[in-house]
Parts: structure tokens; sequence; C-alpha cells
């Protein structure tokens, strides 16, 4: 394996610094290393971070491969700076068998480009009734620790309090889509003076909030340890907080896009803005963003949901939700959180490598830039300013509300365990 030497980065937003990989790890790291044998990689005092890790990444395969598959999904991990991603188990067939979570892990591991861990179901089908092969999934070669219904919500409360009795035995976690489903029929934004305005049917914030009160009470209840999947209010941050403050073993996320957009972009009725959980206001992005700077809220997850145009390019009430988000992540964060001042380059790390790794038992990912780690690895150009440009994404799916925007920051390599998967912004 080939020894790779990155000159004049900036660890963690630190001062500059050579850093030497060889045989797959972080071998040294200090000034004027010495370059022989190696080849060489001019930071030009650009970032250097951990490889990210996302907790919530939707792949499509099986079922799925016109929006996305694990190869062009993992490309577009390697390309906005991951590498590991949590894939969700809203496939066709559902990932809710030891057989179709060892397939995606397998299909990660032989293309290459980014470590896919599987997230298996937490019912059978995802259809809420009875508990999936969960012991079956995490003894399996998949290794499965994260297990989710995301899309839809475990609503019934015996079925969540088995899942998360169920996981303790091996140290697993329940990742809840918390949404209460009768309040959310119907729903197609935001509930509030934009979705009277506009006439559209109205996603309450106390649906997301009523679940999440009820799960942290589970948890608490059972000993268990329960994550909250793409928190989108304010109100949710209350209770998380709430939540922490009483000991209880609860994680949240929060995805780019909360961080940053409003139901306000809502009136143009382009259907790229149209998500699960619904942008919400002003007032919830900016507690979202303190909530994530203070830790309440313990990392940002993409939530990256591809779809065809066909499915995102009609009628608002007709489309498709979600957007991309693997391969502008790290500018949407930068711009939220670190260009306001609420995060350094080390929260950074912890928030979208360390501590998502820690969530999901990401073995050998989220680990620090030190001497004998795994070469995991990501090298961003802070001060590139460009518009974003669906055109150039990895991904196979287009639907990134960013087109055209201007976001900061650029991924310009990545390194999975010593192997070069970007190279100048492009694909090894
Ligand atoms: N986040 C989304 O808007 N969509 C997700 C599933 C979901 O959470 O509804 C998807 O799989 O497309």
């Amino acid at each position: 394996m080939s020894k790779i030497l990155i000159r004049g980065a900036k660890v963690l937003g630190g001062e500059p610094q050579d850093v030497l990989i060889d045989g797959g790890l972080v071998a040294e790291i200090g000034t004027g290393l010495s370059a022989e044998g190696a080849e060489v990689v001019e930071a030009d005092g650009k970032v250097l971070l951990p490889g990210l890790v996302d907790l919530h990444t939707h792949l499509r395969e099986p079922g799925r491969e016109d929006s996305e598959t694990v190869l062009t999904g993992t490309r577009a991990a390697a390309s906005g700076g991951y590498t590991a991603v949590f894939a969700m188990a809203n496939t066709f067939p559902v990932a809710d068998t030891a057989g179709v979570v060892e397939q995606v892990y397998r299909l990660g591991r032989e293309h290459g480009y980014c470590d896919v861990q599987p997230i298996g179901a937490v019912t059978v089908g995802l259809e809420g009734r009875k508990l999936a092969e969960l012991g079956a999934m995490h003894e399996s070669a998949a290794g499965v620790t994260v297990f989710s219904d995301d899309g839809k919500c475990v609503d019934d409360a015996v079925i969540m309090r088995r899942a998360l009795e169920y996981v303790k035995a091996f140290g697993g976690v329940v990742a809840q889509h918390a949404q209460e489903p009768r309040l959310t029929e119907g729903a197609q934004m935001n509930e509030g003076v934009v979705s009277a305005e506009l006439g559209l049917g109205g996603w309450p914030a106390v649906a997301e909030e009523s679940i999440i009160a009820r799960d942290v009470l589970l948890a608490e209840h059972v000993g268990s340890r329960v994550h909250i999947c793409h928190l989108s209010t304010a109100g949710s941050v209350e209770i998380v907080r709430w939540a922490k403050s009483r000991g209880i073993d609860v994680t949240a996320e929060v995805t780019p896009h909360h961080l940053l957009l409003t139901d306000e972009l809502v009136r143009t009725y382009d259907p790229v803005y149209k998500v699960n959980p619904p942008l919400r206001t002003e007032r919830d992005v900016m507690a979202l963003r303190e909530a994530l700077a203070d830790g309440t809220i313990d990392i940002v997850a993409t939530d990256h949901a591809p779809h065809p145009h066909e499915d995102k390019d009609c009628e608002w009430a007709a489309a498709a939700m979600g957007m991309v988000g693997l391969e502008t992540a790290l500018s949407v964060v930068q711009q939220t959180m670190v260009e306001t001042g609420l995060l350094d380059w080390t929260g950074v790390a912890d928030r979208m490598s360390a501590a998502p790794a820690r969530i999901g038992r990401a073995d050998g990912h989220g680990r620090p830039v030190s001497v004998g780690e795994p070469a995991n690895l990501t090298l961003v150009d802070t001060a590139y300013r460009g518009s974003v440009d669906p055109a150039g994404f990895a991904s196979r799916s287009r639907n990134t509300p960013y087109a055209g925007r201007e976001l900061p920051g650029r991924v310009t390599h990545t390194w999975l365990r010593g192997k070069a998967t970007l190279v100048d912004g492009k694909l090894a």
C-alpha cells in the first residue's frame, strides 16, 4: 500500500502540519516530514478532518436503483468527504432480514468507496406490526447495530418498548422517525402561517414532539438507548434537553437542510423543498443550530433521500418527499455552524464523524487524526466559494434544494483506510 504525504494541512483547523499515511494508517504527524517514497498532496492550508460518518443515508438498493445504488450513493458519499454511511432499511425488499443487510454490506465493501453499514428494519416490512429478526441481523456478517423504520414511525408503543428491550441485549439502538401518523394524515408541509396562507395540509410540530416525549420515557423505563432521527422543531430540542438532563440515554440528529432552510421556500411550490420532516420556521432553525452547538443534538446526519426527477418534477401534492444531501452537507455545516461562530472544526469533527461513529458503533471510523489510527480522512478547501451545480453530482439523483446557491467549502480529497477515493475533487 502506497505512502502519501499530506503537506501543510490544518488538522482540525489548527496550525499547518504534515501528515504521513502509510500502510492504511496515520503514520506520522509533524512539520517538515520527509517525502521520500511518498506521493505528495499539497494541502496549502486546507482543513484535514477525520472521514465523515453519516448515520442516515438512503442508498435505495435493492429495489429503487433508478434513484440510487450502493455504488452511486457511496461515490456521492466519498465526494462529500464521507468514509462510512449507514444505509436506511426502506428498500424493496425491506432490509428486515439477515440476507438483505448482508447483500447491502457486501456491495459497499466490493465497491470500496465508502464503508456501508446497513440499518435493519425494526418491524417486518416497516409495517409496524411485528418485530423483524433484529438478533439475526445483528449476528449476520453485516453486524447490524442500528434499527429503524425510517420513513415510517414505530407508532405502536408496545412494539417500540419491545424493540428497545430487545436491542439492549447486544448494545444496539433504535433510531426513531418521530411522526405521529394520525396527526400528520394528509400533511404536506409545516403547520403554521405559511401552510394557512397556501392552503396546504399542515404537519404540526406536536406530531414529532409527542413521539419523542413518549420514546425518551420508554427508553428510561426499560433502561435502553434511543436515537431520534432528524429533529426539526424547537420543541423537540427542549424535550431532548430535558431527557438528557434526567440521564436518559438519548441521542439526536439534525439534517443540514433543517439548519438552513425554512417553510417560506414552500411558497415557490417547488417540490424540491418537500421533505420529511418538513422545513420549519426561522425560530426552529435557530434552536436547532444552538442545540447542535451545545451538544443537545449530537450529530449532523444527511437523510440523503434521492428521487428520480419524475417523482419530484410534478405538482406539490404528488411529489415524493426527500432531498439529496451527501455532497453538500459539509458546506451547509460550514455556512450555518462554522461561519456563524457556533462550532469550530473540532466541533464539526465531533458532530459529523466521532459522535455518529460512536452512536452506530462503526469500528475504525470517527477516530481522532493521530498516529496509529486508520487513515480515514477528508481534506477540505474551506476558502472555496462556488454555486452548487447538480450536474456535477456523483449521486444518481439531482433533487438538491441548493442548485445555483452559493455555498462555502469544497471537499478535495477523501481517503478510506489510506486509499484515495477522491483526488482533487474527482472520484478515484
Ligand atoms: N426524508 C424524506 O423526506 N424521505 C425519506 C423517507 C422519509 O423519512 O420520509 C425517503 O426515503 O425518501
